[in-house]
């Protein structure tokens, strides 16, 4: 039987604003096969972050379930979810998030240690190789190009070996081909340590890096693609644009509580 590492079910996220619902998710299930890339695409204000957030724990959904590695996330209290986003799951923003007073290496073993865990160094070595950062271990992050800080946050996402990667337009800032070779790099990383991604981009020859590309529509999934190279025009088409809908009827269910962050 195949391992989801990620499974929703009935997944809804709505924000009351005023006198409208903003269905930010509304009724999405969703499956990540264990140790699978996963690129999810869709316009502005689909609810490609909210998915995300409501897969890593960051926050909780106004209905629906969330499985991630055999967990219900609903029936963790607030300590609980807490490391559950230290173990589980590495996060990578579009903003690299360094500290910038330590250098490269105590930036990337700085989670580990705030969890009071053993770094293994080896394996940190590895990483450091993998993304091309050996040189780079005792400089400040200040020293550093945009796609070498971000190789940075990468890394210490993966070094607390986590079983999930979640990426949020990880390579927004960053040039194309640059952005390129970083996602190449993650991917290989990942596949090395048989960790699953999850990635939001916009970027489609990015999408096209995932073994299945799943687009979001107004706070639903539309497509899902298993990748092949030959992306369907149906998964790909949309432009950049447009508001996720909003109605005029009042919450039925009850608002989700947020999680700290
Ligand atoms: N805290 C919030 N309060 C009210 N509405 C919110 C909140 N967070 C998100 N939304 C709304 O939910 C919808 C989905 O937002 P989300 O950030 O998930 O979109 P997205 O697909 O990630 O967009 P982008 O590509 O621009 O980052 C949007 O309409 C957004 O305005």
């Amino acid at each position: 039987m195949e391992k989801y590492i990620v499974r929703t079910s009935g997944l809804k996220k709505y924000y009351q604003m005023g006198k409208n619902v903003v269905k930010a998710l509304d009724g999405v299930d969703f499956k990540v096969k264990d140790g699978e890339f996963v690129a999810i695409i869709g316009k502005s204000g689909s609810g490609k972050s909210t998915l995300l957030h409501m897969i890593g724990g960051l926050d909780l959904p106004t209905s629906g379930e969330v499985y991630v590695d055999g967990r219900n996330l609903a029936g963790l209290n607030k300590e609980q979810l807490a490391i559950f986003r230290r173990r589980t799951v590495g996060f990578i923003f579009q903003s690299y998030n360094l500290v910038q007073d330590l250098n490269v290496y105590e930036n990337i073993v700085l989670p580990i240690e705030l969890d009071g865990g053993h770094v293994d160094t080896e394996f940190v070595d590895g990483i450091l190789e993998l993304l091309q950062l050996q040189e780079k271990k005792e400089v400040l992050p200040n020293t550093l190009s945009g796609g070498q800080q971000q190789r940075v946050a990468i890394a210490r996402a993966i070094a607390a070996k986590p079983a999930m990667i979640l990426a949020d337009e990880p390579t927004g800032n960053l040039d194309t081909a640059t952005s390129h070779d970083v996602l190449g790099l993650l991917k290989t990383v990942a596949r090395q340590f048989e960790q699953t991604i999850v990635l939001i981009t916009h970027d489609q020859d990015i999408a096209q890096l995932a073994d299945r590309i799943v687009r979001i529509e107004d706070g639903q999934i539309v497509c899902s693609h298993i990748g092949d190279g030959e992306m369907e025009d149906s998964c790909m088409e949309g432009g950049q644009t447009s508001d996720s809908h909003t109605t005029d009827d009042h919450m039925t269910e009850g608002s989700g509580s947020h999680a700290e962050k």
